[in-house]
């Protein structure tokens, strides 16, 4: 299959999502040696999951089947240009390309834009309109930082 189609199939499995009111109108397509190896649509309304995003869930079938976090042989085709949480998921899984159609601006159009987002994630972090409060550790004997680093000492540099 072509870039085209595979792009075309993305935006299917967006349109049918949004037909059939199981979620917004997202679909993603993730591709390993020209072999689709997961599909996602937005899931957001049938689950109540505000991170079941196409993207997200593609990414998340496809490190499933493929029994591996590191999905940098893949590439991912969305319908839509991914938010700041897909953009992230993206970046963790370190895929090779993305391939997107319709634009931000586009989504901002039609009320599923995430401009706002990306906006926030700009600022420094006390000028958010959502607060990130740094509290004192109480980890006791318990410091999770001090196991993993006691657990790994020999990859660490
Ligand atoms: N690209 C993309 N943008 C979204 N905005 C809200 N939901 C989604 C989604 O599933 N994908």
């Amino acid at each position: 299959m072509s870039l085209e189609q595979f792009m075309k199939l993305a935006i299917e499995l967006a349109y049918d999502n949004a037909k059939n009111k199981k979620g917004k109108p997202f679909g993603a397509v993730i591709v390993k040696d020209g072999e689709i190896v997961a599909k996602g649509v937005n899931n957001v309304l049938e689950t109540h999951d505000p991170t079941a995003h196409a993207e997200l869930l593609a990414i998340r079938q496809a490190s499933l089947s493929l029994g591996t976090s590191d999905l940098s042989d893949c590439e991912l085709f969305a319908s839509g240009e991914p938010c700041p949480m897909c953009l992230s998921a993206i970046y963790w899984a370190n895929l090779k390309g993305v391939y997107y159609s319709y634009t931000a601006q586009e989504e901002e159009e039609i009320g599923l834009g995430t401009k706002y987002v990306y906006e926030q994630i700009a600022l420094p972090k006390e000028q958010r309109d959502i607060k990130l409060i740094r509290l004192d550790k109480n980890d006791g004997e318990k410091n999770p930082f001090a196991l993993w680093k006691e657990m790994n000492k020999a990859e660490i540099i």
